[in-house]
């Protein structure tokens, strides 16, 4: 077997499997991609809510991020939930190839995740080749209504002067077809993909985030990149359309590539 590319997802643990370390594995796994993790936090959750979160102590994470990078280098680093302010600010001090951040806040049951993470994310977006919020973290981000696409394409050029080379503000959650917006070398684009019918789209901006850190370990340009994860998800989302998997808003399937 050929030797696979590593790439390496800074994240919460998922309990319930769906969302976080877990489906950003599975996607790498999915990828031929080699995951590594660092862990931020415990979730207890499910497909319903989260029961709770314990994060990692900011040593501790800093340990296992020692450990991975001085011995499995990784071509591609995601982030997703980061736990606290100090996990963020702390991550911007580091230096990481080719990173993808999620700017998770929020979980798609609607519970915050942590707070105060806005201010302290600006820092890390100047870090970052690309940034990945949806609508309720692009509003947390400007602290404004992002409602349309017209209004998310204004959004991915602002947040785009905080320094990331691209901005990606995902509409999953838009009524209509699920459009994402790119901001990248000063041009607008569009991730068009009709909307799959299905309860079940936990974890959908993790897999997003997670398939366009796969690609670019891989070696695939940026949009080359985004166009790849963007039909993964798609095909992700139509392959669990119909499962039954726990009792609120179920996984997505993953898929060899
Ligand atoms: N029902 C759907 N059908 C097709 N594509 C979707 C659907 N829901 C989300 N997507 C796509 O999945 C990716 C993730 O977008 P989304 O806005 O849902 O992220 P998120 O809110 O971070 O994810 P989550 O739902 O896990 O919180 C985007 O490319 C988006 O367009
Ligand atoms: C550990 C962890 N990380 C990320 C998410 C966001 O995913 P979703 O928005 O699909 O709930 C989550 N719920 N839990």
């Amino acid at each position: 077997m050929k030797q696979p590319p590593i790439a390496l997802t800074i994240a919460g643990s998922d309990s319930g499997g769906g969302a976080g370390i877990q489906a950003d594995l599975k996607t790498f796994a999915a990828h031929k991609v080699f995951g590594t993790s660092v862990v931020t936090a415990l979730t207890a959750q499910n497909t319903s809510g989260v029961l709770g979160v314990h994060a990692t102590p900011l040593h501790f994470l800093a340990l296992q991020l020692d450990a991975v990078l001085s011995d499995l280098p990784p071509v591609a680093v995601k982030t997703g939930m980061l736990a606290s302010p100090e996990v963020i600010a702390y991550l911007a001090t580091r230096d990481l190839p080719n990173l993808v951040v999620d700017p998770v806040m929020v979980a798609s049951t609607g519970k915050p995740l942590f707070t105060g993470a806005a201010d302290a994310y600006r820092e890390l977006f100047a870090r970052a080749l690309v940034v990945t919020p949806n609508l309720p973290e692009t509003r947390e981000l400007l602290d404004r209504d992002v409602a349309t696409v017209e209004d998310m394409a204004a959004a991915a050029h602002e947040l785009a002067a905080l320094g990331p080379r691209c901005v990606v503000v995902k509409g999953g959650h838009l009524a209509g077809d699920a459009v994402d917006v790119v901001w990248h070398g000063g041009e607008l684009s569009y991730l068009r993909g009709a909307r799959v019918s299905t309860p079940n789209n936990h974890g959908t901006g993790c897999t997003f985030a997670a398939a366009v850190t796969a690609h670019l370990a891989l070696g695939s340009s940026l949009p080359a990149a985004l166009r790849a994860a963007k039909t993964y998800v798609t095909r992700a989302l139509a392959g669990s359309a119909d499962w039954r998997l726990g009792s609120g808003h179920g996984p997505l399937s993953w898929k060899e590539i």
